[in-house]
């Protein structure tokens, strides 16, 4: 049986990595895909940890080669997922987890319909633009451009799945794995996996 898909989106300082970390560590059954970026690195940030770091010239070849599941160009970075970080591991059977921008969610519902997609609110604009301070990670050029874009970010959570407000941080990473658990027990995906059960209780005595 093919893996679940899962996408997860939110305005830059939301909490998003924090939660689906949380989750991860919880739920040994999910792989999260590790984008490739433009991006500098940040204080910390490993490649191929956090990120496949590469230029901006060797991300547009890999556009021209066709090996993005999804991309697109984020606070000024090229941001994206190669296919070789998904459909190996759905074909295989594993769940995959997607962090990943609004434009790039539209990317891969339109190919992937059933993907299950969930969006992460701060609980307020004050502490989003905190949670972004605390990192201490970014200039405040950076921050003041994140905080622009978080709105245009925030206006598409209707079109996703699942809506989580990030206020207290253990309620939000439950929320999250109930999501995970929840999408695993839809109808299809049990009746694929206990096909044999369900023949055998409805065979005739
Ligand atoms: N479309 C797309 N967006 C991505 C990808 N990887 C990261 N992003 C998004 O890029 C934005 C900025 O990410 P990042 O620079 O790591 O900053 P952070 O969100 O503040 O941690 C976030 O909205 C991410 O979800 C990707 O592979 N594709
Ligand atoms: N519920 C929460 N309450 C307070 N701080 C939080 C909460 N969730 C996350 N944070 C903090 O906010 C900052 C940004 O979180 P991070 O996961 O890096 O966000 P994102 O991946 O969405 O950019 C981090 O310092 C993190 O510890």
């Amino acid at each position: 049986m093919r893996g679940t898909l899962f996408i997860v989106a939110a305005p830059s300082g939301a909490g998003k990595s924090s939660i689906v970390n949380a989750c991860l560590e919880r739920d040994r059954n999910i792989c999260l895909s590790i984008s490739f970026t433009s991006r500098a690195p940040r204080p910390g940030e490993r490649h191929a940890e956090h990120y496949h770091f590469i230029s901006a010239d060797a991300f547009k070849a890999m556009i021209r080669a066709g090996d993005f599941f999804e991309y697109a160009e984020v606070h000024g970075d090229w941001k994206g997922t190669a296919k070789q970080s998904v459909e190996p591991q759905l074909a295989a059977g594993k769940d995959v987890l997607l962090e990943i921008d609004w434009q790039g969610a539209q990317q891969v519902k339109a190919q992937v319909p059933d993907a299950v997609s969930v969006f992460i609110l701060p609980p307020s604009r004050a502490a989003l633009e905190e949670r972004m301070r605390k990192r201490g990670q970014d200039s405040e050029e950076t921050i003041a451009r994140r905080l622009a874009n978080a709105r245009e970010e925030m206006s598409h959570h209707a079109e996703f799945d699942y809506l989580i407000v990030n206020e207290v941080f253990d309620t939000a990473v439950g929320e999250m794995c109930a999501i995970f658990a929840a999408s695993r027990l839809r109808l299809d995906r049990q009746v694929e996996r206990h096909r044999g059960l369900v023949e055998a209780l409805l065979s005739p005595e």
